[in-house]
């Protein structure tokens, strides 16, 4: 069908009140309004489809893309400023122009199909605090497997977009939103941990993730909980990024400190997490600490900071029941500030720390940094380092390593002031 016969079929078109007699204008005005009337409903009804996506469904901006990407030629246009980074590290800014609200004409699948942006100028999402925003398309037919080829090709194009790439969640009100620019993916092999330690969290995740069938024979959740504890700058939020990349998954972050976290809001978000992602809760220390250190003059502080409660925090971690493959990530300083009931098995079942620099990992960082050099110097950097300092972590290596970017010897010989 012709695009102008379309439109004109989605006109209140008087059309279908046509020849209804010649009874006085009036009355034939007012009944060629109702035969017109009758006639789109009738004809909405039996001859188009039409599927409303609201701005609160997962599917909303991966529809925005796509309604982009095939109305090339419309004129109005709003935009949405993103940020990326390229593989030499630096940020560009990115402007990515969407349909704006109104009427918007694309051919796709040998249809003319209609979309409709709304925006509710009165309505504003509580929760996130941005506008009401609905898309709506309309199309001639009656195949609804028309809106199920959109939807998957539109997340077929988001996925694409966010191939290579970690996408990084954070909780917005009731919501997880992406934060920032999809980061690209951190190589594992780029966190350098005490030997054996990658690959025994990295295993422990991929045999539980390849693994559900054993836990729904056994009436487990599953679900698996991880604590990575020690010094500061040692390569714990590094790690867990990395991990994600190797996994393909994104990472939900969390700071439990948040004092407009309550009980039920925390519980809906970990049921309500993105598939395929980590959920972080970084320095669980802050929020609680346990109750042996209590002072008893400040039970407050057992409460938590804002309106999360210790008790609300075991339940929501306990109710986190998926089909998918939960995984929750803490990260600590202080493991001994922590209440044991928080780290039980079945809550955190496997524990790790991840320590100052071995001698081991020393050798290891400076080989990456400096790959012309030999074995021996990587040897002669870790000995001068452990000789000068019993405690050394991995930032304050690479920290010193930045200094001497192009010289190694440099780097070796004035080890000693890595601390400076
Ligand atoms: N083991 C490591 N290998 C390589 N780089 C590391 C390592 N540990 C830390 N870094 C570097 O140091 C910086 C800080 O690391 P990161 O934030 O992962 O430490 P952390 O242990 O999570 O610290 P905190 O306890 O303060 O959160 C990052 O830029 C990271 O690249």
């Amino acid at each position: 069908m012709p695009l102008s016969d379309f439109l004109a079929a989605l006109k209140d078109n008087p059309y279908f009140g046509a020849g209804f007699g010649l009874v006085g204008v009036g009355t034939a005005l007012a009944a060629a309004r109702k035969g017109a009337q009758f006639g789109m409903i009738f004809f909405r009804r039996n001859y188009m489809i039409t599927l409303e996506v609201p701005s609160k469904d997962k599917s909303y901006h991966w529809l925005l893309s796509w309604i982009t990407k095939h109305a090339r030629h419309t004129q109005h246009l709003s935009v949405e400023t993103s940020y990326l980074q390229h593989e030499s590290g630096r940020v560009h800014t990115q402007f990515e122009f969407h349909p704006s609200p109104g009427n918007h004409i694309i051919w796709y699948g040998k249809k003319w199909i209609r979309v409709e942006r709304t925006r509710e100028k009165q309505m504003v999402d509580l929760q996130t605090g941005t506008p009401w925003e609905s898309v709506t398309f309309t199309a001639l037919g009656r195949d609804r497997q028309l809106f199920v080829n959109i939807l998957q090709e539109a997340r077929e194009l988001a996925l694409k977009q966010e191939e290579g790439r970690t996408v990084m969640y954070t909780a917005l009100g009731a919501e997880w939103r992406p934060f920032g620019f999809p980061r690209r993916r951190r190589p594992l092999s780029s966190v350098v941990l005490e030997s054996g330690v990658e690959e025994r969290i990295v295993d422990d995740v991929k045999e539980f993730i390849s693994n559900p069938k054993w836990y729904t024979d056994r009436g487990i959740p599953y679900r698996r909980g991880y604590l990575l504890y020690g010094p500061p700058g040692c390569g714990k939020s590094s790690f867990i990024t990395a991990l994600a990349g190797e996994l393909g998954y994104s990472i939900c972050l969390m700071s439990l400190s948040d004092r407009s976290l309550s009980d039920d809001r925390l519980n809906h978000l970990l049921t309500v997490a993105p598939q395929q992602s980590i959920i972080l809760l970084e320095d669980v220390d802050a929020a609680f600490v346990s109750r042996e250190l209590l002072p008893t003059e400040n039970p407050m502080a057992y409460q938590g900071m804002g309106r999360l409660t210790f008790s609300g925090l075991l339940n929501a971690l306990d109710g986190v029941a998926s089909s998918e493959a939960r995984i929750v990530f803490m990260t600590t300083n202080f493991i001994d500030r922590l209440d044991p009931a928080l780290i039980r098995p079945g809550r955190v079942d496997l524990k790790q720390y991840v320590g100052n620099c071995t001698h081991w990992q020393l050798t290891q960082m400076f080989r990456r940094f400096y790959p012309a050099e030999s074995a021996s110097e990587a040897e002669r950097f870790a000995e001068r380092a452990l000789a000068a300092y019993t405690e050394i972590s991995a930032a304050q290596v690479q920290g010193h390593f930045m200094l001497y970017k192009q010289d190694a010897t440099g780097s070796i010989d004035n080890v000693a002031r890595i601390k400076e």
